[in-house]
C-alpha cells in the first residue's frame, strides 16, 4: 500500500468521523456498522478500492498482460466511475480513492439505489406492467395500489440479498441421444429438470443449496453430485455454465445454421460460444471486445477450455477493437450482432458484492453514450433485414430503453424494436419495456445540498433544466421523448423475483433500410457528429493506398512500398492513429502479440481460423503529421522495421 493511498484512506476516515458527528446519532450508527464492515474488507485486502462491476473485471491475467490493458484499453465502466462525482470534476488518484472509501463506508450506495429505483417511474421495477401509470385510479385504489407496490419492491430488495442459484445449459450441438443420456441422468440421479419454460429441455437452475461454495468444492469426497456433473460436463465440453438470463439475448437472435454474426463486446464469451453453436459450421462468428486481456481470457475460454470441435472453432474471428468504431468487412453486413454492452451492471449484485456499495445514478448516466455509440456501431454493420440484440444486466431505463429510443430515433425509420419470438422460451416471465422513466444524478452536499448528505437529486424538468442545475454528463437523450412512439414496450425486462434470476435487458432491433446517420441535436453523447459517419464509411481494411503511404513516409521501413502495399491494411480508427492490418494475423495472448494466421486471397476473413483483424500499429503524435509506432514488437515482426 503507498504512501499517497494510506494518506487518502486517512484523510478519508478523518473526513467522515466529521461528517459522523455532524449527523445524528442514529444515522451515524448505521454508518458505523458500515464502516466496520468495509474496513474488514480493507484490510482483507480483498476488493478493497472501487474497481470495475463485473462485467468489466479484468480476468486475472499475469502481470505484464494487466499492464498492458492498463496502456491499451479504456475501461468504459471505470471512466464513467471515476468521472461519476455530480459536479464532474475530474480528480486525482488519490482523491477518487478518499472519495470512494468515504462513499462506501457510509453505506451510500444501498442508499441511493434503493431512493432511486423506488423513485423511477411506474413499472421500472414495481407498478403497472402496462405502461399506463396507473392514470383515472380513484383515491382509494391508489392507495391500494401504493400498498402492492411497496410489497413488490422490498421482494425485489430481499431478492437482491439471496445468492444466484447455479445455472447451465447442455450444449445446442450435441447430438440428440447424448442430450437425451445427459437429462436423463440429471432427472434420474440428481433430481434436476430444465426449467418450466425451455420446452428444448437444456437449461438447468440449481436449487439453493447448491451455491457457489459447494460447486466449488471439486474432486473431494464430500463432492456433490452436481458439482461432479458439473465438472465432467464443462471438462467434455457437453455443458456450458452461464447465468439463465444471460442465455436470453442470443436465444431470442435465433440465430440460424450458415448465419454471419457479430459479436462487439463479447469477452469473456458465454453468449459468443452460444452464437458458435447456432451458426454451425456453415456460419462465422466474429468476437470482439476492447481490452486486449480480456480478449486472452475470452480466446482461453472457447478455444482452450469450451470442448467445442475444430471444425466449429475455425468458423471464430477474434477482434480487440473499440466496438463503437468496429471496421466493416468487406462484402456486406452481419446476419445478426449482438451489442452486450459494457453496462453498470446492478443487474448481477446477487452474485457481485462489489456494486451495491458504489452504486450511484452517475454511472449510468456516464454509460449511456457508448453504449449507443457500440449499438449504433452495431445497426451500421448489420446486413438490412438483419436483427440485432441489445442487451445489459442492468434494472437501469438510463442504459435499455433511453438507449434504444435514441437507436430508433437516429434510425428515422430504417430501425425497429420488434417483438420478442413467441417460439423461444414460452411461458418465460418478462415484462414490458418503459416508455416513461426518470433521469437523476446525485449530490454530494455542498452548494446544492444543505443537508450535506448524499442524495438523488431528479431532473424532471428536462434536458435544459438538467444543465442549468449543472448536472455532470447531461445530453438529450437520457430522457424519454414522450411525445414519440419507438415501440420501447417490445424491449423485455427481466426482474430477479420473477423467476429467481439476475436482473436483465434485452431488445430487438430489425434493420429495415440502410442507415446513415443522425440528427445532431440529440447525440447519445459524444461530441456532435460522431454519429454522422454513414454505414461503414471510412471503416474498411483495405490495401494501403498511395496516399497514406505518403503519410507514413517518415518511417524506415524495412520492405519496399510495393511490398508494403502487399502487407499493410489500413483503416482509419480516428483522426489521431492508423490502424494497420498486415497480411498476418495476431491475437493477444497472456499479454504479447502472438501471431495466428496469415491472409489469404483478397479479402478480410479469407481465413476463418484468423484471430485478429487488425492491430493499431501507428498512432499521429499529439499536434503533429508525424506518426509513431504504438508496437515496435510487432512491426519487427512483420519485416517493417
Ligand atoms: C457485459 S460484458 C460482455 C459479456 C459477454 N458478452 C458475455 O456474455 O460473456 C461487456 C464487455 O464489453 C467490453 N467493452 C467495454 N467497452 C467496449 C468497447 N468500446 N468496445 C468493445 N467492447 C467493449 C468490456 O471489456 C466487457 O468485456
Amino acid at each position: 500500500m503507498n504512501d499517497d493511498f494510506m494518506a487518502a484512506m486517512v484523510g478519508a476516515a478523518q473526513s467522515q468521523d466529521a461528517k459522523l458527528a455532524k449527523k445524528g446519532p442514529k444515522k451515524a450508527k448505521k454508518s458505523k456498522r458500515s464502516r466496520d464492515k468495509a474496513e474488514e474488507e480493507e484490510k482483507g485486502g480483498a476488493k478493497g478500492v472501487v474497481e470495475g462491476a463485473s462485467v468489466n473485471a479484468e480476468p486475472k491475467a499475469n502481470k505484464k498482460s494487466k499492464k498492458c490493458q492498463e496502456k491499451k484499453g479504456p475501461n468504459s465502466l471505470r471512466n464513467a466511475i471515476k468521472n461519476s462525482n455530480s459536479k464532474g470534476e475530474t480528480l486525482t488518484s488519490s482523491q477518487r480513492k478518499a472519495n470512494e472509501l468515504w462513499f462506501r463506508k457510509a453505506n451510500y450506495g444501498e442508499i441511493l439505489f434503493k431512493a432511486y429505483y423506488k423513485g423511477q417511474s411506474d413499472g421500472v421495477i414495481v407498478g403497472s406492467r402496462d405502461n399506463e401509470g396507473g392514470q383515472g385510479l380513484s383515491k382509494k385504489e391508489k392507495k391500494r395500489r401504493r400498498k402492492r407496490e411497496e410489497v413488490e419492491f422490498n421482494d425485489f430488495i430481499n431478492c437482491l440479498s439471496t445468492p444466484l442459484p447455479i445455472t447451465f445449459r447442455i450444449r445446442s450441438t450435441l447430438s440428440s441421444a447424448v442430450m437425451g443420456s445427459l437429462t436423463a441422468t440429471l432427472s434420474r440421479s440428481i433430481n434436476l429438470h430444465p426449467v418450466r419454460y425451455d420446452p428444448a429441455g437444456l437449461i438447468f437452475q440449481c436449487p439453493d443449496e447448491y451455491n457457489k461454495a459447494s460447486i466449488s468444492k471439486r474432486g473431494d469426497k464430500h463432492e456433490s453430485p452436481v458439482a461432479a456433473f458439473l465438472r465432467n460436463g464443462l471438462g467434455e465440453g457437453t455443458l456450458a455454465r452461464q447465468e439463465v438470463v444471460s442465455m436470453f439475448p442470443v436465444l431470442a437472435l435465433k440465430v440460424a445454421s450458415g448465419d454471419s454474426c457479430l459479436d462487439l463486446c463479447a469477452s469473456p464469451g458465454s453468449k459468443t460460444m452460444q452464437l458458435l453453436e447456432g451458426a454451425g459450421e456453415g456460419g462465422l462468428v466474429v468476437a470482439n471486445d476492447i481490452h486486449p486481456g480480456r480478449v486472452s481470457a475470452l480466446h482461453d475460454a472457447i478455444v482452450g477450455r469450451s470442448g467445442l470441435p475444430p471444425t466449429t472453432l475455425s468458423r471464430l474471428v477474434i477482434g480487440c477493437h473499440d466496438g463503437s468504431k468496429f471496421p466493416k468487412p468487406k462484402g456486406g453486413g452481419f446476419d445478426k450482432v449482438l451489442t452486450d454492452v459494457p453496462c453498470s451492471g446492478d443487474g448481477t449484485i446477487r452474485k457481485d458484492g462489489s456494486i451495491m456499495p458504489r452504486w450511484n445514478p452517475s454511472i449510468s448516466n456516464g454509460l449511456h453514450g457508448i453504449q449507443v455509440e457500440i449499438a449504433w456501431r452495431g445497426l451500421q454493420l448489420l446486413k438490412l433485414g438483419g436483427v440485432m440484440a441489445y442487451s445489459t444486466c442492468t434494472f437501469n431505463p438510463i442504459e435499455d430503453e433511453a438507449v434504444v429510443q435514441e437507436l430508433v430515433r437516429r434510425g428515422g425509420g430504417a430501425i425497429e424494436v420488434i417483438d420478442w419470438p413467441d417460439d423461444v422460451l414460452p411461458g418465460l416471465k418478462r415484462r414490458k419495456g418503459r416508455v416513461a422513466w426518470r433521469v437523476a444524478d446525485h449530490v454530494e452536499g455542498g452548494e446544492d445540498n444543505e443537508d450535506d448528505e448524499v442524495k438523488i437529486r431528479w431532473h424532471d424538468g428536462g434536458f435544459e433544466d438538467a444543465k442549468r442545475a449543472g448536472m455532470a454528463g447531461a445530453v438529450g437523450s437520457l430522457w424519454p421523448k414522450a411525445n414519440k412512439n419507438y415501440g420501447l414496450e417490445k424491449c423485455c425486462r427481466f426482474l430477479p423475483q420473477d423467476q429467481n434470476t439476475g436482473g436483465f435487458f434485452v431488445a430487438l432491433l430489425r434493420k429495415n433500410s440502410k442507415v446513415v446517420g443522425a440528427g445532431k441535436e440529440d447525440s447519445g453523447g459524444r461530441e456532435a457528429g460522431t454519429d454522422k459517419v454513414e454505414e461503414g464509411g471510412g471503416k474498411t481494411f483495405v490495401p494501403i493506398d498511395d496516399r497514406s503511404l505518403k503519410r507514413l513516409e517518415g518511417i524506415d521501413w524495412k520492405v519496399n512500398s510495393d511490398e508494403l502495399r502487399k502487407r499493410l491494411w489500413v483503416t482509419t480508427q480516428d483522426k489521431s492513429s492508423v490502424m494497420l492490418c498486415p497480411r498476418r494475423f495476431w491475437e493477444m495472448y497472456a499479454g504479447e502479440m502472438v501471431k495466428v494466421g496469415e491472409l489469404q486471397g483478397g479479402g478480410w476473413g479469407g481465413l476463418l481460423n484468423a484471430q485478429h483483424a487488425g492491430v493499431k500499429v501507428l498512432e499521429r503524435k499529439e499536434g503533429s503529421l508525424d506518426y509513431e509506432i504504438v508496437d515496435e514488437g510487432l512491426c519487427k515482426e512483420e519485416g517493417l522495421l
